[in-house]
């Protein structure tokens, strides 16, 4: 599934949006500009549009939104200048959008009267977090660490299809979907971790 997001599905996305990171290039917009944009959007979405509740326009507004994360990198390319601080950048505020997304979700599920739901959506906030973090840490240590059932594609369109399920009324499809999201997140940091055990482990720090 990584391999087909990553490779497959990501070059049948470029064709859609390079052309369109080309456009914004030629007309002065750099790619920071486009990876702050874009998270200021779905921040907006979450903070505006699900905490109410308003989980098709929510959806529609950070499924759009999301794709800037793609467009970005696009961009960065098209120039000839991908670098350091806007890979962190991308990074940094992947974890930003991420944490909106789902503690925007829990917030209106707890009030809402889902508080099942509401602790699987903190649940997957926490450990999507810290799949990152693992990551993070484990490159800056000098490891590889490029496993998960549950990298940041794979979780959005998780909670994507279970939002848009949900909404077409099938009964419990957003609960299944945080559930499913929640265990695959923790098996994830687990994966992660053990990977990483695998190469480090009796290493002098
Ligand atoms: C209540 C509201 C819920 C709203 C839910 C949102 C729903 C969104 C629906 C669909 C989204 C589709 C996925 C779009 C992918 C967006 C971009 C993305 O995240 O790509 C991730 C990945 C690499 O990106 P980066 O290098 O920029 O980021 C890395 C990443 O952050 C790592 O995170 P980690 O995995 O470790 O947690 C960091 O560690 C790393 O540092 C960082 O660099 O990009 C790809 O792998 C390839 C992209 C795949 C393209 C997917 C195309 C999918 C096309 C169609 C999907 C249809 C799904 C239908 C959904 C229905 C809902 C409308
Ligand atoms: N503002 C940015 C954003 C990204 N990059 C470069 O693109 C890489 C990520 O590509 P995505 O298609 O996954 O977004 C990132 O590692 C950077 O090299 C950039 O330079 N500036
Ligand atoms: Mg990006
Ligand atoms: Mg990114």
């Amino acid at each position: 599934m990584a391999k087909f997001l990553s490779v497959s599905a990501r070059a049948g996305v470029a064709k859609v949006l390079d052309p369109v990171g080309a456009w914004l290039v030629r007309h002065g917009i750099s790619a920071n500009t486009v990876t702050l944009v874009g998270t200021g959007a779905v921040v907006a979405g979450a903070a505006f549009l699900v905490t109410r509740g308003e989980l098709l326009w929510g959806l529609v507004v950070i499924t759009v939104s999301v794709f800037t994360d793609l467009l970005d990198g696009s961009m960065a390319r098209t120039q000839g200048k991908p670098n350091r601080f806007g890979a962190l950048l991308d990074s940094t505020m992947d974890r930003v959008a991420d944490g909106a997304i789902l503690g925007c979700l829990a917030y209106w599920l707890a009030v809402s009267g889902q508080p099942v739901s509401a602790t699987a959506c903190v649940i997957s906030l926490v450990a999507a977090q810290t799949i990152s973090y693992v990551k993070a840490r484990a490159e800056g240590l000098g490891a590889s660490c490029e496993v998960g059932v549950a990298e940041r594609a794979e979780r959005l369109i998780i909670l994507g299809v279970g939002t848009l399920l949900w909404l077409f009324g099938v009964p419990y499809a957003l609960a299944i979907a945080l559930w499913i999201l929640a265990a695959a997140t923790v098996f994830t940091v687990g994966q992660r971790i053990w990977h990483v055990r695998g190469q480090l482990n009796g290493e002098a720090s």
